[in-house]
């Protein structure tokens, strides 16, 4: 979409959390959760958003649908591989949006044409040429990717693309697919290749980066600054297959920040960043690291005397961004036991969580006035769980805590006595275990015999200080699915119950999509 940047400082901001985020083992998303983030990615006002694979499953084309009737602001896309089905699989899906985008792909380095496609270049060639066409019948936005770029010969590449554009591809979308490459010579060949291919101008150039060896942000800048791309594709807290993609908030971070030098502009309303990088980790159970740049709880704390004596006589001793603009606030509103609907409802607004009816709002606003009974303050990190477990519910929960005693003391083998429910009928089960979340789990599996193995147990403070309540995230995996479930209490314990008890749920959960990998 050449015209969307007349403006040839303007760059377009892609988003691919719901897709190659996605990719990341254990961060399948459910299709309301999806919907959830992408309308947090449309506030965000990124340009486009890659909502998925439509081929990869029935929930994933689901989902794909489901965005591009929610979402009228920004673009939306679909991956597809470069063959019709793929391809007229992501066109339905896309069909309710009011601007959307086919983006499809095929390998060019010899190791992935040899070993994996097992086709001749001139085969894949023509492959690609075959699968805009195709594309065309669909749309006039078509990206095109030679997966694994940064291994591919120059020589062949240059042929691939000026073939692609010339069947209509309106961004070369150049993909570091293994995170192989280093930022000078990266946008050095992109810069190449636009000069090479004949009618390189025809297209929107992009970059689309992996951090395997931690340069995905660098990458991405040196293929705008020293190639000239015009588009960066990343993902919300760098999420993204194996070490992940270019985290969409340090890239834009620092195209803002260093403005001066960059001399590039970018649509992007910085204040709902925080937001989105909070919704994304609370969603996915992956936790942001505390040191993260921009949105890790660190990012603008100051602990020295020095550098606090700097910051109270002028803050920017210390700091090159104001916490404000990317959406870390001060709440003047405190939330407790004694609030009423409409802080609350306007606390669900600032945080951009939209619940579809009154009764929605009824029923969280229950959950709220329950957890505030048991703990002081309620901060915006509890209000977002407590709507994630809410979403939970409406899918339709199968188990379901009731109660949890516990019994651990020094010496002792933790016992624990639960009672949940199965499908509204109500069973009893105890357990002794190494601790007390094994006792749990122990009770609980005694009844469900899932057969799920347990790949990852994590627990973090919703936030600070001892007041928090404990969000727990278990990972399971049963027959190729893996799941997260998540689950929050002030008491640690009771929240592994119910983080179990959601995974859980979420095998039995029909919209879970199988997981890309497979793992
Ligand atoms: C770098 C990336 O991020 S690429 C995107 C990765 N994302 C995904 O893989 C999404 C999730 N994937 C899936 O659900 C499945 O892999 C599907 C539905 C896409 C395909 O499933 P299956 O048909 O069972 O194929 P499977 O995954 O086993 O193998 C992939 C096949 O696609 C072929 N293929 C791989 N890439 C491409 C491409 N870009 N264009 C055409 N064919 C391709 C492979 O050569 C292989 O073909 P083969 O079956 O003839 O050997
Ligand atoms: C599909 C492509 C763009 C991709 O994700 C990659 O190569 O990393
Ligand atoms: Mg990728």
């Amino acid at each position: 979409m050449p015209d969307l940047i007349p403006d040839t400082s303007r760059l377009i901001i892609f988003d691919t959390t719901l897709r190659d985020g996605e990719q990341s083992p254990g961060a399948s998303m459910t299709k309301d959760e999806k919907v959830r983030i992408a309308r947090q990615l449309e506030r965000l006002r990124v340009d486009v958003i890659e909502a998925g694979f439509a081929a990869a499953s029935p929930g994933d084309f689901e989902a794909i649908r489901a965005i591009s009737a929610a979402v009228r602001d920004s673009t939306i896309c679909s991956l597809s591989r470069a063959n019709e089905r793929d391809i007229a699989r992501a066109a339905e899906a896309l069909a309710p949006a009011a601007r959307k985008r086919i983006h499809t792909f095929i390998a060019t380095s010899p190791l992935h044409m040899q070993m994996k496609l097992r086709m001749e270049p001139e085969q894949v060639l023509e492959q690609a040429k075959l699968a805009i066409r195709y594309a065309r019948q669909h749309t006039d936005d078509i990206e095109f990717s030679p997966e694994d770029g940064s291994r591919s010969e120059e020589d062949f590449l240059c042929r691939v693309l000026e073939a692609v554009i010339a069947e209509g591809a309106t961004t070369i979308n150049f993909p570091d697919t293994v995170g192989y490459a280093v930022p000078e010579e990266f946008g050095a060949r992109i810069r190449r290749l636009r000069e090479r291919v004949p009618n390189s101008d025809k297209a929107v150039w992009s970059v689309h980066c992996h951090n395997d060896l931690g340069l995905a942000v660098a990458n991405s800048l040196a293929g705008v600054t020293i190639g000239g791309a015009r588009q960066i594709e990343c993902t919300i807290n760098g999420l993204g297959e194996r070490a992940g993609n270019t985290s969409l908030e340090e890239v834009v971070m620092a195209l803002r920040t260093r403005a001066d030098y960059f001399n590039l502009t970018v649509g992007i309303d910085t204040t709902q960043i925080v937001p989105a990088s909070k919704m994304v980790s609370q969603i996915t159970g992956f936790a942001v690291q505390p040191n993260k740049a921009v949105v890790g709880a660190n990012a603008f704390a100051h602990a020295s005397g020095i550098h606090q004596d700097g910051i109270l006589k002028a803050r920017e001793t210390y700091e090159i961004m104001r916490a404000e603009d990317v959406g870390w606030t001060a709440n003047k509103i405190v939330l407790g036991k004694l609030s009423g609907r409409n802080a609350f409802k306007s606390r669900l607004q600032e945080l951009g969580i939209e619940l579809a009816s009154e009764l929605e709002v009824n029923a969280a606003f229950a959950r709220f006035k329950e957890l505030a009974d048991r703990k002081a303050e309620i901060f915006d990190e509890d209000i977002m769980a407590l709507v994630s477990a809410e979403d939970h519910a409406q899918g339709g929960e199968t188990y379901k805590l009731v109660s949890l005693s516990q019994r651990s003391e020094t010496g002792e083998l933790p016992h624990a006595r639960i009672v949940f429910s199965v499908e509204g009928r109500e069973v009893s089960a105890e357990a002794s275990g190494d601790g007390p979340v094994d006792a749990v789990v122990g009770a609980i599996e005694s009844v469900v015999k899932s057969g799920a193995e347990q790949v990852l147990f994590s627990i973090n403070a919703i936030s600070n200080g001892p007041q928090s309540q404990g969000e727990v995230t278990i990972r399971l995996s049963h027959s190729g699915r893996i799941v997260n479930g998540v689950g929050a209490d002030p008491d640690i314990i009771v929240a592994s119950a119910k983080a179990y008890l959601s995974g859980l749920n979420k095998l039995h959960s029909k919209v879970e999509r199988v997981n890309p990998q497979g793992v």
